[in-house]
């Protein structure tokens, strides 16, 4: 596929798709990017860290054994860490929770085809440190973890205990005679269990544990704990520590296990910001609230939602790239074979996917802002908006991860067998999302987590008091009966609304219909615990369909009318998917008829066909390079057999035409000798 100049052509079928897009491919990206000047620094950064020197592998990751593949991640986590402190100041300094966190998150794919040892290190070390230190314990810790001497992770879970997190069983025993804690682990289930970069990497950690003092114990508390020697890397006296196993992914993170046998830590290693020890041990506790020390998991559970939407975004463009290139079967008799992506079931699979990548990317950005006011709040004292923020985060955390991990595994089916191929990437970004949908709070947990929040903003409406902004569509559909039927985009999402409504109303009806027969509370609430998780889909569903489309109306005003009009198809597809999905909930709590319904499928499919001739340019459009989608299915040339063949190529059983197990195994069992 070379021309006579040794310059790579782009498959034929790709080119015409590209030259057939109705709209300018770069207008849409600087609108993902959150503008033009977001681009160029983006693109500025990939050219400096994306050099093949870096990122050039003989072996494909996947072919190396466990102990090859960890090892290669430290080694590129290592240049790649050097290269970000050597050359990041050129872009406005180490803003590491800045925006260009997003991008260096997202560039270090290029380098990890699974993940970097070091993820955890910049991703929950650093900001526990930021958000649970006081500023003197800031001053100490940040400049050394920042300079990566002192390496570390979030040890929270343990065997036993995840979700419960009050469950936690290691203990941090206060001594005011020596002024340390002692750490001791009393059980096997207490061990520390799952921390990312733990079994080998780090040399510190974050552990969260019960604090007793004066012979009281005050609950959970974070605490930063040396683990091995910076010297020698050997664990200290009195730690217990290794690495759990394979895992369905993350398998290059080396996740780990921690156990202690009474070992000692400063007084001035428990993080301060939020409590305290005097040295006489006396507990202090600064936090009104009561749960600022779950804030790291606050802050992941928004990264998480820019992340998935990332990882679907990747997911798709190969997906929808191979589905361009791909021919198979005939429509009708002797035609030629059309492309895969001409069979509307294919569209129906994939622009879905394109759709809920934009609206999770606005949703996302959106969750940022509303973030950094919280934060900001917090930072003069105010705690009000924390319980409405932690439903919020709580059940977007839930719905995109799992939305996500979905329509992957959707874009793998699309792409057939090859999608099946390690090489297409799809495995391995599948493996990655699908853990997003437990850590840092599992999926069913979180929405409860929601549900409780609503049943508390129902009763608050019932009561006629103000409700909080993302609630505040309680009051209107506060009284019973069916929300009228509009079939606009503003009617499906007031729709979606009323659904809501209608569900978290028959929740609170159950509830109380079983506390009624003599049921406690608690129980009631258990009984009707599948209804609370459909409520909190439903609320978080309709505040994802509500953002995406005042988020993609709002950033397209000024924008071309060809742009406009593709950006309104998807997010029109977006609201008629969901209709559709959830048509039985509509026929409940709306008033949409048999007709409606029929309307619906039928502008769904017209929507398909319109966006046909843009799907290349949508996925060009999220602008990714082929170093970061590591896919042989989906690289801009769209060379997919050429490149599929090459990567086969690379197997070590390719290395020699006979495998020894010839002689040692098959041969013998051929001659009846084995
Ligand atoms: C080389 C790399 C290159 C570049 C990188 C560059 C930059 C990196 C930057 C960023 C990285 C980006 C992203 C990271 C991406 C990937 C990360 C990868 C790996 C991550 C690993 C995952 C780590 C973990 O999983 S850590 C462990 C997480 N654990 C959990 O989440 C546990 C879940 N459980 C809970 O949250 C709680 O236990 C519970 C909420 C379920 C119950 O708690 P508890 O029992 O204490 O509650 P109750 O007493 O019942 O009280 C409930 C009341 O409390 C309120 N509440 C609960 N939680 C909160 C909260 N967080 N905030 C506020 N309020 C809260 C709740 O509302 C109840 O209130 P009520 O009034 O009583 O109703
Ligand atoms: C890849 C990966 C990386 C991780 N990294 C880290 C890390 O770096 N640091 C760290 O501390 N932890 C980490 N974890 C742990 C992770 O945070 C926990 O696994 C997660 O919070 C779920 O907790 P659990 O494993 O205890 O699940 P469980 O709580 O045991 O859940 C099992 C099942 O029980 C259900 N369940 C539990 N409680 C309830 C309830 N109250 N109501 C209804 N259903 C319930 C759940 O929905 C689920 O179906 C990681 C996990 C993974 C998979």
């Amino acid at each position: 596929m070379s021309d006579n100049k040794g310059v790579r052509r782009v498959n034929e079928d790709l080119a015409r798709e590209r030259a057939n897009c109705s709209f300018d491919v770069r207008e849409i990206t600087f609108l993902l990017d959150g503008g033009e000047n977001n681009t160029i620094t983006r693109k500025k950064i990939e050219d400096f860290t994306l050099t093949d020197e870096l990122l050039s592998d003989k072996v494909p990751d996947e072919c190396l054994s466990p102990k090859e593949k960890y090892e290669n991640a430290v080694r590129k986590s290592c240049l790649f860490g050097k290269l970000v402190k050597d050359k990041l100041l050129e872009f406005g300094g180490l803003e590491t929770f800045g925006p260009n966190s997003f991008v260096l998150r997202r560039i270090a794919d290029a380098f990890f085809k699974e993940i970097s040892p070091l993820l955890l290190h910049l991703g929950m070390f650093v900001p526990t440190i930021l958000g649970q230190c006081t500023a003197e314990q800031q001053s100490e810790w940040l400049p050394r973890a920042l300079s990566m001497q002192v390496i570390g992770t979030y040890a929270q879970t343990e065997l036993g205990h995840g979700t419960f997190i009050r469950g936690l069983e290691t203990t941090a025993t206060y001594d005011p005679e020596t002024e340390e804690f002692v750490l001791h682990s009393p059980t096997l289930s207490s061990f520390k269990w799952w921390a990312g970069g733990l079994g080998k990497t780090v040399n510190h950690c974050i552990v969260v544990a019960q604090l007793h003092t004066k012979g009281q114990c005050h609950g959970t508390h974070p605490f930063i704990v040396q683990i091995r020697d910076l010297e020698t890397h050997q664990p200290l006296p009195g730690i217990k520590v290794g690495e759990i196993g394979p895992k369905l992914g993350f398998n290059t993170a080396d996740n780990g296990f921690l156990g202690f046998d009474k070992y000692r830590i400063p007084r001035m290693n428990m993080m301060m910001k939020n409590a305290q020890i005097l040295k006489d041990g006396t507990y202090v506790k600064l936090d009104r609230h009561g749960k600022m020390t779950y804030g790291t998991m606050v802050f992941i559970r928004v990264m998480v939602v820019n992340e998935v939407a990332f990882n679907l975004a990747k997911a798709a463009t190969i997906a929808v790239r191979y589905s361009a290139v791909r021919r198979q079967s005939e429509k009708k008799p002797g035609e030629p074979e059309p492309q895969i992506l001409d069979y509307v079931t294919q569209q129906h699979k994939l622009f879905i996917c394109i759709a809920t990548a934009h609206a999770l990317q606005l949703t996302s950005d959106w969750l940022w802002r509303t973030f950094s006011g919280v934060v900001t709040d917090i930072k003069h004292g105010k705690t009000d908006s924390l319980p409405e923020f932690h439903a919020l985060s709580s059940c977007l955390k839930a719905i995109s991860t799992s939305d996500a991990a979905l329509l992957i595994e959707q874009c793998r089916h699309s792409c057939g067998g090859h999608g099946y191929m390690m090489s297409s990437n799809l495995p391995l970004i599948y493996s990655f999302v699908t853990a997003t949908r437990t850590y840092e709070g599992d999926y069913t947990v979180l929405l409860l987590q929601t549900a409780r929040f609503l049943i508390k903003a129902w009763e608050q409406a019932e009561a006629g008091k103000p409700l909080t902004p993302t609630v505040s569509y309680l009051t209107k559909y506060f009284k019973d009966g069916r929300v009228p039927w509009d079939s606009t985009s503003e009617g499906i999402v007031n729709a979606a609304y009323g659904v809501a409504a209608g569900k978290i109303s028959a929740c609170v009806k159950s509830i109380r219909n079983r506390v009624k027969t003599g049921l406690s509370y608690e129980d009631a609430w258990d009984l009707t615990t599948v209804q609370l998780v459909a409520a909190a889909e439903a609320h978080c569903r309709a505040v994802i369909c509500d953002v995406y489309r005042s988020e993609a109306v709002r950033l397209t005003e000024k924008s071309s009318p060809n742009v406009r009009a593709v950006m309104r198809q998807l997010t029109t597809l977006y609201l008629h998917y969901w209709a559709l999905e959830r048509i039985g909930d509509l026929l409940r709590y709306s008033a949409v008829s048999e007709e409606d319904v029929v309307a619906l499928q039928q502008k769904y499919e017209e929507l398909l066909a319109l966006i046909r001739p843009d799907a290349v340019g949508l996925v060009d459009a999220f602008d990714i390079r082929d170093e970061i989608l590591n896919s042989t299915l989906g690289a801009y040339d769209g060379r997919v057999y050429e490149r599929l063949m090459e990567e086969a190529l690379k197997s070590p059983l390719n290395a020699e035409p006979v495998n020894r197990s010839f002689h040692m195994y098959l041969k013998p069992l051929m001659q009846g000798k084995l």
